[in-house]
């Protein structure tokens, strides 16, 4: 018997991470190819933002998706989230060359509370949620913030692309397979201060940091490039990074929905008080997925660089979590 469709919301569909999403997520790799999915997709209410979404979903009707089994177009967060079993919340504006992604909070933090009230409102008690719009982390905090009735651990911030990015860069390093990397982590914020941390990772079993034995390359070259990718992306294409976003997106809600089977992945998530990471910190973490829910991989040893870096990263989130108590 087929599965009952289940209500993917995804915001700034128009936009060109949407424009790399939907369709995948209608293609059944995000959910799984037996799963059909009701795309309930918000834009500004502007009459050029609703027109290019309806363009967007022209096309996705064109790709006939035998998992598609309705689409809505919306103006208003209320509407758009009704019933809404996972939420992607990616429409907010990107930064251009030359601003780091914290200067975005001050256009981009307000939608964030609007949508995480709306969202406390009108979305199922078990939703989903990932805030991809800048600056994730402290977007997604605002997020749980604003929804109060829904469980925190509803609310996740994408760090996947910094995992992934840290992967490639680690495969590229060894000569080794990128599928045959493990038990790597992005701990803190999607900002440049995120600390990329091989110090556990494997490929076959073996350490990859015996692999690799170069702290300079670490310090100077590892962390640098994993950091500053996202402004290396804008030099090079006048556009902030939306095929690999997207991507990241979708590895992100596959994994929290179906699992991973003992493998680790970082989740940008509510901290606990982990690793002296203060409650409610929207902070990557390690995780494992099991039965729609993630684990942090806990008591994993900080050495004194892993402690420094960590530090810095959280002071950062502490800094832009102080600008937004206003909008709480
Ligand atoms: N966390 C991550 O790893 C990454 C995050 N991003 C962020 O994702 C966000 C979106 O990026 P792009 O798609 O490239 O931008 P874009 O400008 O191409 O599209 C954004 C879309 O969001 C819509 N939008 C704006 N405010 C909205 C609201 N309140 N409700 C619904 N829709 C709204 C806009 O009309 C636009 O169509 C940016 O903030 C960007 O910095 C981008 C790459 C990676
Ligand atoms: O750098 C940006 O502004 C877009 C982004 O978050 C990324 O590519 O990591």
């Amino acid at each position: 018997m087929s599965k009952k469709p289940v209500r993917v919301a995804v915001t700034g569909a128009a936009g060109q991470i949407g424009y790399a999403l939907l369709f995948r997520i209608a293609s059944g790799e995000m959910l799984g190819k037996d799963q059909p999915v009701i795309l309930q997709l918000l834009e500004i209410p502007d009459e050029k933002a609703q027109k290019a979404l309806k363009g967007v979903m022209m096309e996705l009707d064109d790709c006939a998706f035998p998992l598609l089994a309705g689409m809505e177009a919306h103006g208003d967060p209320m509407t758009a989230f009704k019933d809404a079993d996972y939420a992607l919340l990616v429409g907010s504006r990107p930064r251009g060359p030359g601003m780091e992604r914290a200067e975005l909070l001050a256009v981009n933090g307000a939608i964030f509370t609007a949508q995480g009230k709306a969202l406390n409102a009108v979305a199922s008690r078990n939703v989903k949620v990932l805030v991809v719009g800048n600056p994730a982390n402290t977007n997604a905090y605002i997020a749980m913030k604003s929804a109060p009735d829904l469980p925190r651990k509803n609310f996740t911030a994408m760090l996947r692309l910094d995992h992934n990015r840290a992967a490639s860069q680690i495969a590229a390093k060894t000569g080794k397979a990128v599928a045959d990397i493990e038990k790597l982590v992005v701990w803190g914020n999607h900002s440049p201060t995120m600390y990329a941390d091989y110090r556990f990772a494997t490929i076959k079993g073996d350490s990859v940091a015996k692999m690799i034995n170069d702290q300079e390359w670490n310090a100077n070259t590892f962390l640098p490039t994993v950091g500053k990718r996202g402004a290396a992306i804008i030099e090079a294409r006048g556009l902030s990074s939306a095929a690999s976003a997207a991507n990241a997106a979708i590895d992100h809600m596959r994994d929290w929905a179906l699992g991973t089977n003992g493998k680790w992945v970082t989740m940008g998530i509510p901290s606990d008080g982990q690793y002296g990471i203060p409650k409610d910190t929207m902070f990557g973490f390690p995780v494992t997925c099991e039965n729609g829910e993630y684990k942090l991989v806990e008591g994993l040893e900080i050495d004194a660089f892993s402690q420094e870096r960590i530090n810095k990263t959280l002071e950062e989130l502490q800094g832009e979590q102080a600008g937004v108590a206003h909008l709480i």
